[in-house]
């Protein structure tokens, strides 16, 4: 199988195709578009507008400037010959789309198999927000989350299930609330031994998702 770890990316470094605008540029390009939806950008409540608009971006968006790779790489041997498995239920999943640049809202539940090491639990949550931080599809999400660790902690076995809500399936388009999209990507033993499957799903449970 073809597994790839997506980097930290950094538009105006990496890429130099791409030069990364400046701050008023794209403060700019948000009162083009507060003209474009019909108001004013000059009266006094959408003034300050573009500049919150910028500072959320930033916070969105954060996930290009983290590295999966370097947030696992701290890992633990002394853990007693603890092979079973490990299970973070329920990771609160802010993301947004792609196509469309509205919130998917869900949670990630990642399992992992030990073969000698163990990571710090926050980093996975970490890892998860790292690329959830990004504009994503669901499916490129849940399997970036799982390659990452399978890439760098090389345990026996990775397993990601994602369920979220996607606004722009609610409030625009087709108008569907209440519908959950679920993915998965199963990797070494997780994908060959259909049992630790059903322990991971059944731990993993089904509850209602978070509000959008
Ligand atoms: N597979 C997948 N599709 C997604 C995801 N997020 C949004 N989409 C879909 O991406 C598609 C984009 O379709 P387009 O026809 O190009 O865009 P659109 O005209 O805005 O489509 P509608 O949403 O149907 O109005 C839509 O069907 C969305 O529902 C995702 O995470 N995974
Ligand atoms: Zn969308």
């Amino acid at each position: 199988m073809n597994i790839t770890v997506t980097p930290a990316r950094s538009p105006a470094s990496e890429d130099q195709s791409r030069t990364r605008p400046s701050r008023e540029e794209a403060e700019a390009a948000v009162r083009t578009l507060l003209l474009w939806a019909g108001d004013d950008p000059e009266r006094e409540g959408l003034r300050d507008t573009p500049a919150r608009v910028a500072r959320a971006y930033e916070e969105f968006f954060a996930g290009y400037a983290e590295d999966p790779v370097e947030i696992l790489a701290r890992s633990f041997e002394e853990t007693d010959g603890y092979d079973e498995m490990v299970v973070l239920r329920d990771i609160r999943l802010e993301s947004h789309c792609e196509h469309h640049m509205v919130p998917i809202i869900g949670r990630a539940h990642v399992a992992y198999l030990p073969a000698g090491r163990v990571v710090g639990i926050s980093k996975l949550a970490r890892v998860v927000e790292a690329y959830a931080r990004r504009l994503q599809i669901q499916e490129k999400l849940t399997a970036q989350i799982a390659n990452s660790i399978q890439e760098v902690l090389q345990p026996r076995g990775v397993a990601v299930v994602v369920e979220a809500g996607h606004q722009c399936m609610t409030t625009r388009g087709v108008h569907k609330p209440g519908v959950a999209m679920i993915t998965s990507r199963m990797l070494g033993e997780f994908r060959t031994d259909p049992s630790l499957r059903r322990e991971f799903l059944a731990m993993a449970g089904r509850r209602p998702l978070p509000e959008a």
